[in-house]
């Protein structure tokens, strides 16, 4: 896997004391307003992941753990507090900003795959790669390594109607990290899948983020996938718990 890692796009500059970091959530509070009430979704979330590491969300349903995930990704923005991708503070930039940030820095897998069906699997992971402005060739050089690392060399001219489930989800995951960003944040990524398949891309998941410096935050209700994470964190009335 020996270009796996290799950035291939300039990313925005990075402030010193957290340039390391995939991603620091510092004070994030969301609540939703309902009429006349509040609902406090997260009251003040610290959190830290490193590069290289894969950390376990879990936690009932309604918890919060979508709305983590959507503030974390740039999708949503906090009521307040501070969001910092690959030390780069997202609370200062404007839409456009947030998006490019994301873009470049931050990969997402969905529990379904959401490729699109025209396209073949090679062309799905090359696309993020021609948004971000980079040649066909190179474009077409890393969707094939990456394919072929996440064990689909013989699919790549392969459309999502002709894969199985998981080698959708594999697609997926070659697509979210196409770009080589800081931060892979997914959201039941093994879901949709039987036990057997979601054990087998579970186990890739863990090895691409083990081969490369991104971080990884995995929404999942799998107990045993993330007991073989690296740790483990929940949300009890709205506050972050390392389990
Ligand atoms: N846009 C919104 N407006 C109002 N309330 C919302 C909104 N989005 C989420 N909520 C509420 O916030 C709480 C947390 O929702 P969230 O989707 O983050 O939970 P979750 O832990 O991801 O649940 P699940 O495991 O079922 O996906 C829920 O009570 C939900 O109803």
């Amino acid at each position: 896997m020996n270009d796996i890692n290799s950035p291939t796009t300039d990313g925005p500059a990075t402030t010193e004391a957290d340039a390391g970091n995939a991603l620091v959530l510092e004070g994030v509070t969301r609540s939703y307003e309902q009429g006349e009430t509040s609902l406090e979704v997260l009251r003040g979330i610290d959190f830290e992941l490193r590069p290289g590491e894969i950390v376990g969300l879990i936690g009932p349903s309604g918890a919060g753990k979508s709305t983590l995930l959507h503030i974390a990704g740039l999708l949503e923005k906090p009521s307040a507090g501070s969001v910092r991708i690959g030390g780069m503070e997202a609370a200062q930039l404007d839409d456009a900003g947030r998006t490019a940030l994301r873009r470049r820095r931050i990969g997402f897998v969905y529990q379904f795959h959401h490729l699109l069906p025209e396209f073949t699997a090679r062309e799905n992971v090359m696309l993020p790669q021609l948004i971000a402005g980079l040649s066909e060739d190179e474009a077409r050089k890393r969707a094939d390594e990456l394919l072929g690392f996440l064990g689909l060399a013989d699919r790549v001219l392969h459309r999502p109607g002709e894969l199985s489930g998981g080698e959708q989800q594999r697609v997926a995951i070659a697509r979210a990290v196409a770009n080589v960003p800081d931060l892979l944040l997914a959201d039941e990524p093994t879901g949709n899948l039987d036990p057997h398949t979601a054990e087998h891309v579970f186990d890739i998941l863990l090895k691409l983020v083990h081969g490369t410096g991104l971080g990884a935050l995995i929404a999942t209700h799998n107990i045993e996938f993330a007991e073989r994470m690296d740790r483990r964190i929940t949300l009890r009335d709205g506050h972050l718990v390392e389990l």
